[in-house]
């Protein structure tokens, strides 16, 4: 995963009532991970999905989960979201007093640990977690909501953080983006340096196949 290309379908704008028929058919698209948005109503505006739901996703697909945490004290929900299945947790800088016991104990329970910055969070404000955590997603939209619009700002952020992992041999986080990623803003991020794409209101809703496999061709031809 560190340093893989993954795109990462969120299940926020999946189908609910045909949740399974989604996310099979992105499965069989070849998503790469499932981004998992686990909001409270507290930490931002909304209300989603709880570690249950993690755990009946991971009885219908082998693909790895992403559980995005968008709640406050994050550490009440770790043992349950690891135990429901997660393979990566990504946990708001914001949304605990103890950002790094939450990434320590993430670690300790063998999943791989990722912090989270907002659109108006510095990196500065992780500058002591940059040598242990195993991902970095950066918000390319204001949490809380799919289907709202790139902020192509937030590439300095992603290919800032791509020169410190450069700079640091102790540095070896992904790099993540989520929010508004489409076949062309995809390019943006790739060229900034991220290599896990999470992409929602763009997958779903459309012809999944059609819509994972453009993303996937964006990235070649970005390569090519
Ligand atoms: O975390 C979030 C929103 O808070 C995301 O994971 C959204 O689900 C992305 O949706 P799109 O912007 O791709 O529609
Ligand atoms: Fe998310």
């Amino acid at each position: 995963m560190a340093n893989q290309t993954l795109i990462a379908p969120s299940i926020l704008s999946a189908d609910r009532l045909n949740l399974q028929r989604d996310i099979q058919a992105a499965d069989a698209a070849g998503a790469d991970l499932f981004h998992i948005d686990l909001m409270d109503g507290v930490f931002v505006p909304n209300l989603t999905f709880g570690p249950d739901f993690i755990k009946s996703i991971n009885q219908i697909t082998q693909v790895p989960l992403d559980a995005h945490l968008m709640v406050s004290t994050p550490e009440n929900y770790l043992d349950s979201v690891v135990a429901a299945g997660a393979d990566l947790i990504n946990v708001h800088v914001e949304s605990t007093k103890h950002i790094y016991r939450v990434v320590q104990r993430i670690q300790e329970l063998n999943v791989r640990a990722g912090v989270v910055l907002n659109p108006g969070t510095s990196i500065a404000s992780i500058e002591p977690l940059l040598h242990i955590v195993d991902n970095i997603l950066v918000m390319t939209v204001n949490p809380g909501f799919g289907g709202q619009v790139f902020i192509a700002e937030m590439m300095d952020k992603v290919s800032q953080l791509a020169k410190l992992r450069t700079a640091h041999s102790d540095y070896t986080y992904s790099i993540e983006v989520d929010g508004g990623v489409n076949e062309q803003t995809i390019k943006l991020c790739q060229q900034a340096g991220a290599n896990i794409f999470v992409a929602g209101s763009y997958v779903f809703g459309h012809d999944i196949t059609q819509r994972i496999n453009n993303l996937k061709q964006a990235l070649i031809n970005e390569n090519s």
